[in-house]
């Protein structure tokens, strides 16, 4: 008798792997072409969340980034930034005007939960036709609305990209026939339901996309439950789509880079550590003739 078919393997452990993709500079290269990425800030007292994710998604190779915010949040992100482009958005600026030429877009940390941002999510889903990572409060959002209401049907029938990455709590908003104890199977549930890949964070994390393909990651260390480190995530995986790569494999090596930059900072993370290690992890993974130069033995 012939050995039973083996079941097509569709879930794996997140490994060094998904690194083959990863988009190197060239020759060629200059900060337009290497992937521009967009984050919409909240109000002036909330920019905080946009900044660590924007930093996350210049760190991780996106040559060209934006945050944009009214002008308030505009002028308290211009006294912070450096190497990121501040976008104000005047009164009769639509978000989507804004947004022309971005590769990738990152929306919900820190955007606070009005009609307007509601108005602005549904927005993006609807007319902006390259990837967007939906995080914080975009998600808050969208778990109000249920998949039947606005943003839930704007989800559902959208055809570029889409990413969401919620953490437990908001995932069992999203979700709230979910059951905890059996995660990977909600998240499945979860990402059919809205028709798109998923990132559920947590001591696990897990990926999956519609059609059921599953990335597992639980090698993170706890001290990676610390504020921001979220927002950090979401800049990561926008800054892998902006330079073009597959939402798997984005939403993959987001995870890996992440959970690798936790565990190297260990004792004392904070969200922003996790953006600092990420220039040894790429040096290592870059290939030899982009890594960076060793001092000379003799260098003091
Ligand atoms: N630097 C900045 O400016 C930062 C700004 N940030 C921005 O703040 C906004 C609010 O963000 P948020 O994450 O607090 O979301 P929110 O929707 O209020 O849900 C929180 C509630 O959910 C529950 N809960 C259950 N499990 C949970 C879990 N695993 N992890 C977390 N929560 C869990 C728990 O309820 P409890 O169990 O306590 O009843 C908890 O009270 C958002 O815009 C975000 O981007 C942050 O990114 C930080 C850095
Ligand atoms: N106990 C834990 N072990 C490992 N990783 C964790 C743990 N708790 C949280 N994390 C990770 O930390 C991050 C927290 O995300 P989130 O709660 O959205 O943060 P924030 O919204 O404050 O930026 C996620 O990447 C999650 O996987």
């Amino acid at each position: 008798m012939r050995p039973p078919k083996q079941a097509p393997k569709t879930s794996q452990h997140i490994g060094i792997e998904w690194a083959t993709h990863m988009v190197w500079p060239d020759d060629a290269s200059h900060k337009h072409n290497r992937g521009r990425l967009a984050v919409v800030s909240g109000g002036p007292l909330q920019t905080g969340a946009a900044r660590l994710c924007a930093a996350a998604g210049q760190r991780i190779g996106a040559g060209w980034v934006s945050l944009i915010g009214e002008p308030a949040a505009a002028l308290m992100m211009a006294h912070h930034e450096t190497e990121r482009l501040i976008l104000a958005r005047m009164p009769d600026h639509t978000l989507l005007d804004l947004l022309y030429g971005f590769d990738a877009l990152v929306i919900g940390p820190g955007l606070g939960l009005s009609p307007q941002c509601h108005k602005d999510v549904v927005s993006v889903l609807t007319g902006f036709d390259r990837p967007i990572v939906l995080d914080g409060d975009a998600l808050a959002l969208v778990a109000q609305d249920g998949v039947s209401g606005e943003l839930g049907q704007a989800l559902c029938a959208r055809q570029a990209p889409v990413i969401l990455t919620p953490h437990q709590g908001e995932f069992e908003r999203l979700f709230p026939q979910a059951n905890p104890s059996v995660k990977l199977a909600a998240t499945l549930e979860c990402a059919k339901l809205y028709r798109t890949l998923l990132v559920n964070k947590g001591h696990q994390t897990i990926v999956a996309t519609p059609q059921g393909r599953i990335g597992l990651s639980q090698s993170t260390t706890p001290f990676c439950a610390s504020a921001g480190t979220g927002d950090v995530l979401a800049g990561m995986i926008g800054g892998l789509l902006a330079q073009g790569l597959e939402p798997f494999d984005a939403a993959c090596g987001g995870v890996w880079l992440h959970s690798q930059a936790a565990n190297r900072a260990g004792p004392g993370l904070i969200a922003s550590d996790l953006i600092a290690h990420l220039p040894d992890l790429l040096n290592e993974l870059a290939p030899s003739p982009l890594k960076r130069a060793n001092p000379p033995a003799d260098h003091p």
